[in-house]
């Protein structure tokens, strides 16, 4: 068995009075990439944003790289900083005045406080790498408030790649792009995992992608109805627990 990047166990999460997840496990290996799939409303976003610390659990454990998320949510600084997140929409004010390379530098200074000059041509060289693998090179220096969204979408992939990192959770981030894009994407991905052994977390509605790419499927719809490599996970009579038969019907005949 791999080395263990990522352990949930008996996880719940409530939205207000409502228990989005329960008591839903899963251990995630270095050099893997999983997908979570379910209907709208299953819980996948509120799953990620609890194993991140950013809402609070209810119950449960969560550890990464053996290190348990405390109850509020926190992690060593060390441990938090090989962990990358790409939401699903990420709101920001766009009129900041701040070009591309400026914001997926931020993603490569260590956290905390240090002199914005720090690191020089070390952190030059690693930002335009981070760019040029996700094709976004030639906007190195537009201002972010003239992005399209699928521009949007690359550079801040490249936020998130600027600097190696041991997880990387994605919230249908290939969502926007072209089909260019979308494929260089998945090229990208298959080599953080297999080169540099990182261990991805991603959720999905697109099904034959995931059969195609991924090695693992969490199958989710409030809890856990199975997991397993895609062939298992994504069976009929596991797409009709989780999406209803018609669904699966439905994929039949079309
Ligand atoms: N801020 C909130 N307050 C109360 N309930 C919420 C809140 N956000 C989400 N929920 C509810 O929690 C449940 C799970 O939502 P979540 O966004 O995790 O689902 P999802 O599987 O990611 O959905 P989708 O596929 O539509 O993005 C839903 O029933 C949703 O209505």
């Amino acid at each position: 068995m791999q080395e263990v990047v990522l352990a949930v166990e008996r996880l719940t999460v409530y939205r207000e009075s409502y228990a989005a997840v329960q008591e839903v496990s899963f251990v995630l290996e270095a050099g893997t990439d999983t997908a979570i799939v379910g209907p709208n409303g299953a819980g996948k976003s509120t799953l990620v944003q609890a194993i991140l610390g950013i809402l609070p659990r209810q119950a449960g454990h969560v550890q990464c790289l053996g290190h348990p998320l405390s109850p509020l949510g926190k992690l060593p600084m060390s441990v938090r900083r090989q962990i990358a997140y790409l939401p699903q929409n990420l709101l920001f004010d766009r009129r900041i005045p701040m070009t591309v390379s400026e914001l997926v530098g931020l993603g490569w200074d260590a956290l905390g406080m240090q002199w914005p000059w720090a690191g020089g041509g070390d952190r030059h060289r690693t930002v335009l790498d981070a760019l040029e693998r996700v094709g976004a090179s030639h906007l190195r220096h537009q201002p972010i408030s003239g992005l399209s969204d699928g521009e949007t979408k690359r550079v801040l992939l490249a936020y998130c790649l600027v600097r190696p990192r041991r997880l990387l959770i994605l919230d249908e981030a290939p969502a926007g792009l072209d089909v260019r894009g979308e494929s260089e994407f998945y090229r990208l991905l298959n080599q953080l995992k297999q080169e540099q052994g990182w261990a991805i977390l991603q959720i999905s509605h697109d099904l034959e992608m995931v059969r195609r790419h991924c090695d693992r499927v969490l199958c989710l719809n409030r809890r856990l109805l199975c997991q397993g490599v895609p062939e298992v996970a994504l069976a009929p009579e596991n797409l009709a627990a989780a999406y209803g038969s018609e669904f699966v019907q439905y994929r039949h005949i079309h």
